[in-house]
């Protein structure tokens, strides 16, 4: 590993460590080198918030001159929430630039970059690109497409159910992939289900951490708003609770719920909610990364849709038979072999009793 991919590494771990909490936003983390000494670091922490090479440059203080930016990111040069990045590094003297990603924002790809070599910096960019994009593939997809990320975690027996025919599922996997899921609610901003499965278990979908955790926003798919009134998701005010639903839905029940402090967003005329349009009214909302929970029919409209980025299973060491036991994926499927949706850059791991396996469709 050469000087420069040793610093990026360390800029690339300073700008994870606040997980989901930089959302809309990207993860960002920048690190100062002089003399082979680091003398400033930081990371964003939150939209609207410092950049990351903001902090590195505030603990720099005056020493920042002369000194090398590491970034994982191009630094912005577009006036957002806060004042231009690249403007702050050509006053600060540093005279070099070590850059993992340009911005994958296409309205200022590279304007960054020109700004700092206009000024007389050296620039590099590219250094631990993939690992970069990786890291960031939440805001990627999100600034890209105006949709935020989805994935759907799934946690089903080793004959594939993720219930019994009789609809009972607690628990199919064991207490550390629980612990997981929660992990990945807390660095969601939102978590979907649909009614079937708020009918059948009554969710909560609130984190629940042993350190506590942040709550994403609970969104429902409910075309007809067949919520219950007293289901945990309406009465518990752990956290926001949105429901897409369509036009066809009766308005009294709309009221109903409005009037129980629930959104109802009716986004489409139906009979179903069209998730696109679904997906892309939650990024206006600034939500960039989606958890599904499924259950099995949401999960197949999902996939009918083309609209999952990531997959995340867990799959327990049970079986439970039963031709009319749900498997994770319901909804219409494909007819033949040759039409199933593959998968890349598979990722394996025990967690517990259970097998984690992760995965991204591919839909071009
Ligand atoms: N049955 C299982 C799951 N079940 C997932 C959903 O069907 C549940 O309704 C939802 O996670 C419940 O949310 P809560 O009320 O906040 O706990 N998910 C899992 O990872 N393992 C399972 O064994
Ligand atoms: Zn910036």
């Amino acid at each position: 590993m050469d000087q420069h991919e040793y610093y990026m590494q360390k800029a690339l771990q300073w700008a994870d460590s606040p997980g989901g909490q930089t959302e809309p936003n990207p993860k960002v983390g920048a690190l100062l080198v002089k003399e082979h000494e680091i003398i400033g670091i930081g990371a964003h922490l939150k939209a609207g918030g410092p950049h990351a090479e903001v902090h590195a440059l505030r603990m720099a203080g005056e020493r920042a001159n002369g000194a090398t930016l590491y970034v994982t990111l191009e630094p912005c040069s577009h006036v957002g929430r806060t004042s231009p990045c690249a403007e702050a590094v050509i006053q600060a003297g540093i005279k070099k630039v070590v850059i993992a990603t340009l911005d994958p924002n296409p309205l200022v790809a590279g304007r960054g970059v020109k700004m700092l070599k206009q000024a007389g910096i050296e620039v590099i960019s590219g250094i631990c690109e993939q690992q970069s994009l990786q890291m960031n593939e939440i805001f990627n997809k999100y600034i890209t497409t105006g949709k935020p990320f989805v994935t759907v975690k799934t946690a089903s027996t080793l004959d594939g159910k993720v219930a019994t025919q009789t609809g009972s599922s607690r628990w199919i996997s064991g207490p550390r992939s629980r612990l997981e899921v929660h992990r990945m609610r807390h660095e969601s901003r939102a978590i979907l289900v649909g009614v079937g499965t708020v009918l059948q278990d009554n969710p909560e979908l609130t984190t629940r951490l042993p350190e506590g955790g942040r709550n994403p926003i609970r969104v429902i798919l409910d075309s007809r708003l067949r919520t219950p009134l007293d289901c945990k998701l309406v009465t518990d005010g752990q956290a926001p609770t949105w429901i897409y639903t369509t036009t066809q839905a009766p308005k009294e029940k709309m009221e109903l719920l409005q009037a129980h402090g629930i959104d109802v967003f009716p986004v489409s005329s139906g009979p179903s909610v069209d998730l696109s349009k679904m997906l892309k009214h939650l990024a206006e909302q600034g939500i960039a990364s989606l958890l599904v929970e499924g259950g099995s029919q949401v999960n197949g409209s999902f996939l009918k849709a083309k609209e999952i980025d990531k997959i995340v299973t867990f799959i327990a060491p049970k079986l439970v038979g039963g031709e009319d036991a749900p498997t994770s994926f319901g909804g219409e499927g494909v007819m033949e072999m040759g039409e199933a949706v593959l998968l890349k850059n598979m990722k394996f791991r025990q967690v517990g009793d259970d097998l984690r396996i992760d995965g991204y469709p591919i839909w071009e």
